[in-house]
């Protein structure tokens, strides 16, 4: 009897590859392994064992595996069922979940270009011969290919052996290298053990009195550590005895000192720490805890809709201590983690080191860290925070996950595929793992609501903030009256001065929002109208003041600004709209005492810069803060007592169905922010438009009526969650080929879909980085067969493929979202 392996490779590929194997590696491989596979001409592509059987394919012949890769599943038979959904929902391949679900470590191919780790401190003696043999020819060579490795060591069964040493930190891909976070590690120093002791300590300084220079880093070590009882470093050592790199290197020669190495940027809880206890729920959250765990025993998704600070985190907390106490792991799920230091920090609080991040930005050898502890249920790993791609996970115990601020957009994946929804993801992941799951918002999401008024998802509300404080006071601001008697100051109104002033005075401190980056979007010539575009997108260049430059917010693209018009010639530019940079600039003109930070992707791109600005608004060495919508997402800030949003206006008018939602989350969110902790706190709004329906909405916090208003919208105009879109986007650089490519398109679902094709049309932004764009919209009754439909429209790509013309022409789907 010959046997099969059905593989996974991380490739668009439609269907599973099989290959032969022997009896023996029958009896040894198992599902959810890797092995090193050829595809193609002469490629080597590491492949997940899907599938163990006899029958041989029919149209190939199965070729044979290269080697086994694992001596154990690194994925798990129920990550691969979770996977194979993603891939059928979402409309891509489950080779393409693959590959963006795990590690990039874990998929090394004979292209894969290796070096050394320049971070890492390799202990060679902790390598086994095999492995020294790779660490030594990358170190005469930096670089090099995984076939040219197995070359030079002249073993064909390299992979396991770059498996172990990329595990031990000593190797890197390259893809990591081009991350572009780098970890930094600082180097430590402390009095070497042997001297811990008086006696030992007396007779070295004794020893080292006739070398002044030693002796005097010696006596500099202890000032520095007296003084503030921490860590030195080697350079702080270096620069109090005034010394050079030389003498302590000599003194670490001689044991006397030690060095050490800690890196900075890692969540790593101080082990000594003892968690605090959980906080008491108050009546209202106590209640809410109640409705989600009798929702749970029904088995139901749950929604728990709590206005901003009600203390929605507390009920989190409590749910992940029952669910860990019963012995299961818990996923806490957050639209973007780089956000979210906060949070870390109080569940690190609470659960210690039970608690892992999982994070994008970490390198390969962390990620792979949090792969295997989750894989193998460590205590380390028993709560994972993580943003989307956690979701893919090895979880093999899951009681619980927690999708926090389920409405937030960024839940959703745009590129590259699998182009998924992490909340709706997580729901059929909490579905197959049988565990319970809460969605958790103060703005929850048209779709969640919807599930709850048809009484599919259970509900549970804290309708009050905690500590009885109020719901913030919004006022707003009509700036066109204002506007055209010539009465603003900048961009502020007379009456959000006076109320940064009053609460400023009365050492409280205040938020002002505004939904651009930059100094202005848009620099415009007053005599032929001619605005800089960026060569490479549909785009104008917007103007940042602070570089002296125009640029792309689409691509990297930038220019400087130019002295007069590049059309006309004449000097008279001019900006038009306005971002971050320039709210932040007017106030200073305005008040110049103010002490005024400013949130924002161009303030915030370093590693710790985020955390550095919430740090010091935290502290109060800010007075007013100014951001874009990075400001609104979970910010626990005691002393705020007003919001500003410096304009509501171009929220409102973006083109897409879900806008007046989204304005309507992202003006409560930041409105949420004011007056957290004692005094309740006031929110003004400017705006041209104080009567549109949204505004009056939100100062009458009616998030029911906001609700009503758009289901009826989108039930008039057929869009989720009544009825079902797909959105079919086409790419290539030759307009010509997209056009006709997306008509082609159209036409054929038109005869099976009719009515309910819109399109071909091009987006608001119709070339990005130089290709062209244009979307088909499929609407589909909820009743219509989903995967019916899919393969339908599969099929019409299909034929499409065959269409030489066409050729180059990518097609994209969005399933869900626009
Ligand atoms: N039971 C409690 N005992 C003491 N303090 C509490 C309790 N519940 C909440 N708090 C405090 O109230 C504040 C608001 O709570 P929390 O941040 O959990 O609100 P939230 O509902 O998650 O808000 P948002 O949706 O705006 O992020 C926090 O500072 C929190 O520490
Ligand atoms: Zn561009």
């Amino acid at each position: 009897m010959q046997h099969f392996i059905n593989v996974i490779l991380p490739i668009p590929l439609e269907k599973l590859f099989t290959y032969s194997i022997t009896k023996a590696e029958a009896n040894f491989l198992k599902i959810g392994m890797r092995v090193a596979v050829p595809f193609g001409k002469s490629k080597i592509h590491t492949a997940l064992v899907a599938e163990i059987h006899t029958t041989a394919p029919t149209v190939y012949e199965a070729k044979e595996i290269h080697q086994i890769l694992d001596d154990d599943p690194i994925v798990t038979e129920l990550q691969i069922k979770h996977w194979s959904w993603v891939a059928s929902y979402y409309m891509c391949s489950i080779g393409e979940v693959f590959r963006s679900a795990v590690p990039g470590a874990f998929l090394l191919e004979s292209e894969t270009l290796i070096l050394k780790n320049p971070e890492s401190i390799v202990q060679e003696d902790a390598l086994t011969d095999e492995e020294f043999l790779v660490f030594e020819a990358l170190e005469r060579q930096s670089m090099l290919k995984v076939q040219e490795i197995a070359a030079i060591i002249d073993k064909k069964n390299v992979l396991p052996i770059l498996k172990r040493l990329l595990e031990k930190n000593v190797i890197l891909t390259k893809e990591e290298v081009y991350q572009q976070y780098k970890p930094k590690l600082v180097r430590y120093v402390k009095l070497g053990e042997k001297y811990q002791s008086e006696d030992a300590l007396g007779a070295l300084l004794d020893s080292l009195s006739r070398a002044p220079k030693q002796s005097k880093v010696i006596l500099s070590l202890f000032q520095l550590q007296g003084r503030n009882q921490k860590k030195t470093t080697v350079k702080e050592l270096e620069e109090k005895s005034e010394s050079s790199a030389s003498i302590i290197k000599t003194l670490i020669d001689k044991e006397i000192l030690e060095d050490f190495f800690v890196r900075t940027d890692r969540v790593v809880f101080d082990a000594a720490k003892k968690p605090s206890l959980l906080k008491e729920l108050n009546e209202y959250q106590e209640k809410a805890l109640q409705d989600i765990e009798a929702s749970f025993a029904e088995k139901k998704v749950t929604l728990l809709h709590g206005v901003t600070s009600s203390g929605k985190t507390e009920v989190y907390v409590k749910l992940i201590a029952d669910c860990l106490e019963k012995g299961q792991q818990a996923l806490y799920l957050l639209p973007e983690i780089a956000l979210t230091t906060q949070l870390i920090a109080r569940l690190q609080n609470y659960f210690g080191q039970q608690v892992a991040v999982f994070h994008s930005k970490y390198t390969v050898h962390e990620r792979v860290e949090v792969w295997n502890n989750v894989l193998t249920n460590k205590s380390k790993a028993q709560i994972v925070i993580g943003a989307r791609s956690s979701l893919f996970l090895p979880f093999s115990n899951l009681g619980l996950i927690i999708v926090d601020e389920e409405h937030e957009s960024s839940f959703k994946q745009y590129d590259p595929a699998p182009r998924y929804h992490a909340r709706d993801s997580a729901i059929v992941l909490a579905n197959f793992s049988n565990c319970n799951i809460l969605l958790g918002s103060a703005t929850p999401s048209i779709e969640s609501f919807y599930n709850v008024k048809q009484q599919k998802y259970g509900y549970a509300q804290i309708n009050r903030r905690f500590g009885d404080v109020l719901m913030p006071e919004i006022e707003l601001v009509d700036i066109k009256e204002l506007t055209r008697k010539k009465r603003m100051k900048g961009h502020f109104s007379e009456r959000l001065l006076q109320g940064i002033t009053a609460a400023v005075e009365e050492g409280e401190q205040v938020i002002l929002f505004q939904n651009r980056r930059g100094f202005a979007p848009i620099v415009e010539c007053t005599t032929c109208g001619h605005s800089p575009q960026c060569p490479n997108c549909d785009v104008s260049l917007t103007y940042h003041q602070y570089k002296k430059q125009m640029r792309c917010h689409y691509c990297s693209y930038h220019m400087a600004l130019q002295q007069s018009c590049l059309a006309c010639g004449m000097a008279t530019l001019n900006t038009k709209g306005f971002g971050t940079e320039q709210v932040e600039q007017e106030l200073q003109q305005i008040m110049p005492k103010l002490r005024i930070g400013r949130m924002d992707l161009d303030t915030t791109r370093g590693k710790h810069a985020y955390e550095k600005i919430i740090t010091s608004f935290e502290k109060h060495e800010l007075d007013v803060l100014v951001g874009t919508q990075m400001l609104t997402k979970g910010l626990d800030f005691g002393n705020v007592s007003l919001v500003g949003i410096m304009n509501a206006d171009n929220l409102l008018n973006f083109p897409d169905f879900r806008a007046h939602e989204r304005s309507y989350q992202l003006l409560a969110q930041v409105s949420g922010r004011a007056g957290r902790a004692k005094k309740r706190g006031k929110v003004l709004i400017q705006t041209y438009n104080p009567y549109h329906q949204i505004l009056q909405q939100i100062s009458a916090n009616d998030y029911e009526g906001m609700y009503t208003d758009q289901i009826n919208e989108r039930r008039e105009f057929k869009y989720p969650p009544l009825h079902r879109i797909i959105k079919i986007t086409f790419k290539h650089r030759d307009y010509g080929k997209v056009e006709d490519a997306s008509a082609w398109f159209a036409k054929s679902l038109r005869v099976s879909f009719a009515d309910n094709v819109l399109g071909p049309e091009f987006p608001a932004v119709s070339r990005i980085r130089n290709q062209y764009l244009k979307n088909i919209v499929l609407k589909m009754k909820k009743d219509q067969p989903l995967g019916k439909t899919k393969a339908y429209v599969r099929k019409i790509e299909r034929s499409f493929d065959t269409i030489g013309q066409f050729k180059g022409v990518r097609v994209i789907y969005n399933v869900d979202y626009i």
